[in-house]
C-alpha cells in the first residue's frame, strides 16, 4: 500500500523528508543504540541530502548505504557513492559509517557472497530506505526486462544484494533485492515532476509488477510506502 505526501515545491519536500527521515534515524538509536538507511542515487535527492547532513543525529551511529550502485570506480561520477559522500556524507553526517556497495574488482559469486554477509551483520534490516523511480517504473536497479528481474522481484529471496544487468541503461549493477528492501521498517518513495508523477499514476493504475518494478512497493499490502511528490 502507500500513501501520497504531495508539496507545492521541491525544498519544502527535501525539508519536510529530511525532518522524517531524521525523526526516524533519532527513534532507531534511542531503541537499539544504532540506526541504518539506505539512499538511492540519481538526479532527485542532492537537496534532500544537503538538509539531512546538517541535522543533529548521533551520526557516529548510523550506517548509510545506498539501494544500488553502479559497478564502477567508486571516484566515477557515473557511481553514486560519490555523489553520498560529496552531499550526504558532510557535515554532522561526516561521522556516520558507509556501507560500500562496491567492494574489489568483479561482481562474481564470492564477492556477492561476502557482501550478503556483511550486510547482514551491518544494517539489515534496514530502518529507513529512500527509493526513486524510473520512467521506466524501476526502483533500485530491480529494472524491467533485465534477466534478473524474477530474482530480485521474488520475495522469498535469500540474497539481499544481488548482480543485475540492465538492458536498457548502462553499466553492471549491485542492487538491494525487494526481498530485502521489502523488510525496511520505513519506506519512501522520492519523486519529482510531472513526468514522474504520470510514471506514478501508471504504476498505480495496474499490478504487473514485472512490467512496472516500483508496483511491487506500491501494491503490496505488507509495505506502507510513504510517497513524497513534489512538481
Ligand atoms: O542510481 C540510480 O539511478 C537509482 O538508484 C535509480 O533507481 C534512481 O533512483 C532512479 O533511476 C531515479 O533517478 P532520477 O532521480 O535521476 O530520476
Amino acid at each position: 500500500m502507500y500513501s501520497l505526501n504531495d508539496f507545492e515545491n521541491k525544498a519544502l519536500l527535501d525539508e519536510a523528508l529530511a525532518e522524517e527521515v531524521c525523526q526516524l534515524l533519532q527513534s532507531a538509536i534511542a531503541t537499539k543504540g544504532k540506526a541504518s538507511i539506505a539512499v538511492s542515487g540519481g538526479s532527485t535527492p542532492k537537496g534532500f541530502f544537503k538538509i539531512l547532513s546538517n541535522k543533529a543525529i548521533d551520526w557516529k551511529k548510523v550506517t548509510v548505504t545506498l539501494a544500488d550502485e553502479r559497478w564502477v570506480e567508486l571516484s566515477s561520477d557515473a557511481g553514486n557513492t560519490r555523489l553520498v559522500h560529496e552531499n550526504l556524507l558532510q557535515n554532522n553526517a561526516s561521522s556516520a559509517k558507509f556501507f560500500h556497495l562496491k567492494q574489489g574488482e568483479t561482481l562474481c559469486e564470492e564477492t556477492l557472497a561476502d557482501l550478503n554477509l556483511a550486510a547482514n551483520n551491518t544494517l539489515l534490516p534496514l530502518d529507513v530506505v529512500i527509493l526513486g523511480m524510473g520512467e521506466d517504473g524501476h526502483t533500485a536497479s530491480l529494472f524491467p526486462c533485465s534477466d534478473q528481474i524474477a530474482e530480485g522481484l521474488d520475495e522469498s529471496n535469500k540474497s539481499a544484494l544481488m548482480m543485475v544487468q540492465p538492458k536498457t541503461a548502462p553499466n553492471q549493477r549491485i542492487t538491494f533485492s525487494f526481498a530485502a528492501l521489502k523488510q525496511s521498517k520505513h519506506v519512501f518513495l522520492h519523486i519529482c515532476g510531472d513526468s514522474k508523477k504520470q510514471v506514478l499514476d501508471k504504476a498505480l493504475s495496474s499490478k504487473d509488477i514485472f512490467e512496472m518494478p516500483i508496483r511491487a512497493f506500491l501494491h503490496n499490502d505488507e509495505i506502507d510506502t510513504q510517497v513524497y511528490w513534489a512538481n
